[in-house]
């Protein structure tokens, strides 16, 4: 069994839906695919859980309107049987009007993620039919009836197998079609594995049910070794690992949910990344495999917070950390990098949902002050500190000011703190210094 995950952008119009239903014909394996909604659709619906949240009724209106209007079009462009194509519709116009009831209910997270998690749901309910008519005969599954994921952070995948291996008996079939990002969280009620989650769908349901290899169809054929958005001349690299995969990801690779490895990695299941439109090119493999050490590929992290604690009394002294670290454990904050002085401690966080009360803890002992917008530039490879080559990031020093570097903390991950107005020059700058001017590639 196979696991193959599109993206918004693949199934973000019919064209490309009738390239996925090629990809899916090209070969006879048993297959589960997982959609994510037609791209911009999911953003849409943030819009309007925005708007029922200001009982704005002529701005929800309007917005399922559009989005009525989008699918239906699909609908016409699509099917050619006119009965189907009024079932079809009909089945979305219900959806909207589930959609306009649960917009008009108290606001909750759970009735948020209900709303945003239905771009899945119409795109696949529209696909799952268009395949059936066109003699692609497959299955359309709930994913809620089977992604039970009680925290994101861990999710339980005897859980997930349990469920998903019952649904799959009841209704045999050589082709399922599911929903990416949804689940349902420990009390059972609907909620997303966060923005970008379907990749991590995808590799749930691969490893609840020991798929021989998960696919992750995109619109770039694989990971890059740079971030294409901002650096020309990114090459796609061919290998990577569990770890490799993991750290970029989390560091800001946008082509992978950050968690997107975790499930598989235990299980020793591939993880494959493919080009919709370009199903030729060989794409990334990541398995445990290492075929290649050294330095693999940069990213970028956003949104980062750096925290300064400053303290006379012996910063070092043994406990003062961990007083520190607490701080930070009991606020449910994790922190990504550290660097320390004798009487100073300089880290960064993501989240700062918590950060006035942090700051008003730790203000009690040290002097402690907060700087936003920073980006941590990641660099990424099984033994990259002793890559012969990546002294030549320091160099960035002399035109960049960087805030903080951690170098050493793993042998595969070097990472600088940069204000992230200076982001893009530093990813440049690296990708030149490092894999252009001085060496041929490592892909
Ligand atoms: N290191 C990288 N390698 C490849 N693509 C990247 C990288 N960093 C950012 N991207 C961007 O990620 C995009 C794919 O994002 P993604 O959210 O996975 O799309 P989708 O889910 O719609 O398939 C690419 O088009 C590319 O611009
Ligand atoms: N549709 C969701 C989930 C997702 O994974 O989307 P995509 O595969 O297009 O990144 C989102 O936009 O967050």
């Amino acid at each position: 069994m196979r696991i193959l995950k599109f993206g918004g952008t693949s199934v973000g119009s019919v064209e490309n839906l009738r390239i996925i239903r090629n990809i899916l014909t090209s070969d006879n394996e048993q297959k589960i695919v997982v959609c994510s909604a037609m791209s911009g659709v999911t953003d849409q619906l943030v819009k309007l859980v925005e708007s029922a949240r200001f009982n704005d009724n002529e701005a929800i209106t309007r917005n399922l309107h559009a989005l009525e209007s989008k699918h239906h079009e699909v609908v016409d462009q699509l099917i050619e049987r006119q009965e189907l194509r009024n079932t079809l519709k009909d089945g979305i116009s219900a959806m909207i009007t589930a959609m306009f009831e649960l917009a008009s209910k108290p606001y909750s997270d759970n009735l948020n993620a209900e709303i945003v998690t239905y771009g899945e749901t119409l795109l696949t309910y529209v696909f799952s039919g268009y395949l059936n008519e066109v003699g692609v005969s497959n299955v359309l599954l709930d994913a809620k009836e089977f992604m039970y994921v009680e925290s994101v952070e861990k999710p339980n995948i005897e859980a997930v197998s349990k469920r998903l291996r019952k649904v799959l008996d009841h209704e045999p079939s050589s082709l399922y079609i599911t929903q990416g990002f949804v689940c349902r969280d420990q009390f059972e009620k609907i909620s997303t594995l966060k923005r970008g989650g379907s990749d991590y769908t995808a590799t749930i349901i691969g490893a609840a049910i020991d798929a021989d290899e998960v696919q992750i169809w995109t619109d770039i054929d694989g990971l890059h070794n740079n971030d294409p958005r901002y650096v020309d001349e990114t090459h796609p690299i061919s290998h990577l690992t569990y770890n490799e995969a993991a750290e970029l990801a989390y560091f800001g690779a946008k082509i992978l949910h950050p968690q997107t490895v975790s499930p598989v990695v235990n299980k020793d299941i591939p993880v494959l990344l493919k080009n919709t439109f370009n199903p030729e090119a060989e794409g990334t493999v990541i398995s445990n495999r290492t075929y290649q050490t050294g330095l693999k590929a940069i990213s970028a992290k956003d949104n980062i917070t750096a925290i300064k604690i400053k303290s006379n009394r012996m910063l070092m002294a043994s406990g003062y950390l961990r007083r520190i670290f607490e701080v930070f454990d009991n606020f449910n904050t994790s922190i990504d990098m550290i660097t320390t002085s004798e009487v100073a401690i300089s880290l960064t966080i993501d989240d700062t949902s918590y950060i006035d009360e942090i700051v008003k803890e730790i203000e009690k002992y040290a002097e402690i002050t907060v700087e936003e917008n920073h980006s941590i530039i990641c660099i990424v490879g099984e033994s990259v500190i002793k890559d012969q080559n990546s002294y030549r990031l320091f160099e960035i020093l002399n035109y960049i000011p960087v805030r903080m570097i951690s170098y050493g903390g793993s042998n595969n991950n070097i990472s600088l703190l940069v204000d992230t107005k200076d982001k893009i020059s530093s990813l440049q700058y690296l990708n030149e210094k490092l894999f252009r001017s001085h060496r041929e590639a490592v892909v």
